[in-house]
């Protein structure tokens, strides 16, 4: 554990509730803050959370904070928002399947309020934190989280394509019966409808993937699309997911404390399109240390600029009204 280390989670929901535990059975914080909106359910949560701690060797404590607190810790994690749950069932009960795994611009518009008005409540932040975003629309949300916090651009992250890599990679690695970190393979771009699988850069024991297998020994399109649509199969059975990303956020916080220089695809911001979206980083105590670029295909290279610019597209629509008026 790094010395005298703090990580608070704002808005401890199912995500956030899963984020503190696993970052509490992994002893990575000397004290663990909660914010929350709705009082009884945070008082719940540090409760809950308090047990993990107390099974645990070593003491980490967990209390309820105000946004001003935790904007004094190392790491803000910020899972506040509502989730697509309620877009998706009615998409599904109107049988709009057209809409699937899109956030609706109803479930858009209010988690940018909701980050406007913790990003309002919580400046100014400690001058070396690090911000990691992991509300949806994850892309989106971490590029406004970067305009109005205040930060320099490197310490502000967000959970982006870690997830969706990690699940790619289990799911080859079990395709191809072989183990998960002999693997070298990321998701990458804008997460959600438009992420891209790098299956160019792929590797398998410093090989690359297409050179190491025999032709056809695996479906790329249907693997990628098992991947992008996993999550939107647990929402509809679960109504959350917070258990693997709890365990890439975990992860991501643990590179950040001990400063471990490892390349994670997170989401970070990228100067040539103006907005924040996934390649491999390197991860440290400063936050982003450097962007890894991969020689990608031209249709993937594509694939990545054209949502980029979307995105940041989206981004111009809003910033009248979000941005430039905070
Ligand atoms: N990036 C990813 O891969 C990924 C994966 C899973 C979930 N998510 C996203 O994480 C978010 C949370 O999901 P969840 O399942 O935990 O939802 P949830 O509804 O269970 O929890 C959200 C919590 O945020 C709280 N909240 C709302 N506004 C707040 C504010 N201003 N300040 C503090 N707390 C506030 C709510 O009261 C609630 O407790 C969603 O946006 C979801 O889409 C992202």
């Amino acid at each position: 554990m790094s010395s005298a280390s703090k990580i608070a989670i704002v808005g401890v929901g199912q995500v956030g509730g899963a984020v503190a535990n696993a970052i509490i059975l992994t002893s990575l914080a000397n004290e663990v803050l909660l914010v929350e909106t709705e009082f009884s359910r945070r008082a719940s949560q540090v409760q809950d959370l308090a047990d993990v701690a107390f099974s645990r060797k070593e003491d980490t404590a967990v209390r309820a904070a105000s946004y001003k607190e935790a904007a004094q810790s190392d790491i803000i994690i910020i899972t506040a928002g509502s989730k697509h749950f309620i877009a998706f069932s009615r998409a599904v009960s109107s049988g709009c399947s057209d809409v699937l795994g899109q956030p609706s611009m109803d479930y858009t518009d209010r988690n940018i309020s909701i980050v406007r008005g913790i990003m309002k409540e919580m400046s100014p932040f400690r001058s070396d934190a690090i911000i990691i975003v992991v509300a949806n629309p994850v892309d989106l949300l971490t590029s406004i989280v970067q305009e109005l916090s205040g930060l320099p651009r490197h310490q502000v992250l967000g959970s982006g394509t870690f997830l969706d890599s990690v699940r790619l990679r289990g799911i080859v690695a079990s395709e191809l019966k072989v183990a998960a970190s002999s693997l070298d393979i990321y998701v990458l771009g804008v997460q959600g409808e438009s992420q891209v699988t790098a299956w160019s850069t792929a590797r398998l024991g410093g090989s690359t993937l297409t050179k190491a297998l025999p032709p056809h020994s695996l479906d790329f399109d249907k693997i990628a699309d098992e991947c992008r649509e996993r999550a939107q199969a647990i929402m509809q059975v679960k109504g959350a997911t917070p258990y693997g990303i709890a365990s890439v956020v975990a992860s991501t916080c643990r590179s950040i404390l001990l400063d471990k220089r490892n390349v994670r695809p997170l989401s970070h911001f990228q100067p040539e399109f103006g907005c924040c979206f996934s390649l491999p980083a390197l991860i440290g105590r400063q936050g982003v240390i450097g962007t890894i670029h991969l020689a990608l295909d031209d249709a993937e290279d594509a694939r990545i600029r054209d949502s980029a610019r979307k995105l940041k597209g989206r981004l111009e629509s809003i910033k009248k009204s979000v941005l430039e008026d905070n």
